[in-house]
């Protein structure tokens, strides 16, 4: 099945996928019972393309993307992260695809609450062997990018859901991954703050080349993104 590949082909042959999956299956048991969540999911994405995910309540968004995410095991298929096949690596070797590759956006910002602003954006940075200046420097820039160029030292509790949210973002595309995974971003906000953060998310994505995955249920936010994925009795349609 070609579920989800770019109509363009050439992008495969210019620059590879970011990320490819096929037969991407995860079954959960629970109380006796299976429920068979992902049922061979095949998708691709190439490089810089901003896609939405989208499907009913537990359809399985969030399952797909801590599998892609290399969060979670005991799923079969293959998942190939900027070519490289997840399943033949290590633990080590994931959290390095991880760390080098991928950056996470959720509902819920989860930023490190002792941390200001730019430290939780500076902290990735520090992991991913920048230097403290650079990663002072590239949190500065993006945090400025996000307009919270007046809240550099503020912590999560001192600012408001949108601010916390492009911290977030921020945090998320500090080491420059091929690929953000963004599981309802906006889901926490208001529709207005939403709006103007998803606009953002969207534009700082582009500046980048970054390729993007959203889970979303909103319809007019996955209107504004390259393709559009449907999870549908765990496959892609
Ligand atoms: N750890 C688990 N154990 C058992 N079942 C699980 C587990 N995690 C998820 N599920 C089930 O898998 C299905 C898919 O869940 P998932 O969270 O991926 O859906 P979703 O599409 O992200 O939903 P929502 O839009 O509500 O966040 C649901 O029926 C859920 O109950």
């Amino acid at each position: 099945m070609n579920n989800g590949l770019p109509i363009d082909r050439r992008s495969e042959q210019a620059y590879g996928y970011v990320l490819e999956t096929s037969g991407l299956t995860k079954s959960f048991t629970q109380g006796g019972a299976t429920i068979d969540v992902l049922r061979g999911v095949d998708l691709a994405i190439a490089p810089g393309e901003i896609v939405a995910l989208l499907g009913p309540s537990g359809s399985g968004k969030s399952t797909l993307l801590q599998a892609v995410g290399l969060l979670e095991g005991g799923f079969q298929g293959s998942i190939k992260i900027a070519g490289t096949e997840a399943s033949k690596l290590n633990a080590h070797e994931r959290t390095v695809v991880r760390r080098d590759s991928l950056g996470f956006v959720y509902q819920f910002h989860h930023l490190l609450p002792d941390f200001n602003a730019t430290e939780n954006v500076v902290l990735p940075q520090l992991v991913h062997g920048a230097t403290r200046a650079e990663a002072d420097a590239r949190s500065a820039e993006l945090l400025t990018q996000l307009r919270l160029g007046h809240r550099l030292t503020h912590r999560p509790s001192q600012l408001s859901g949108g601010e916390q949210q492009r911290v977030a973002v921020a945090r998320a595309l500090a080491n420059k991954p091929a690929l953000v995974l963004a599981d309802e971003p906006t889901g926490n906000l208001d529709e207005h703050t939403a709006d103007i953060v998803f606009a953002e998310f969207v534009r700082l994505v582009r500046e980048q080349g970054t390729a993007a995955l959203v889970a979303t249920h909103n319809e007019r936010l996955a209107a504004r993104m390259d393709r559009v994925f449907r999870l549908h009795e765990g496959r892609l349609a």
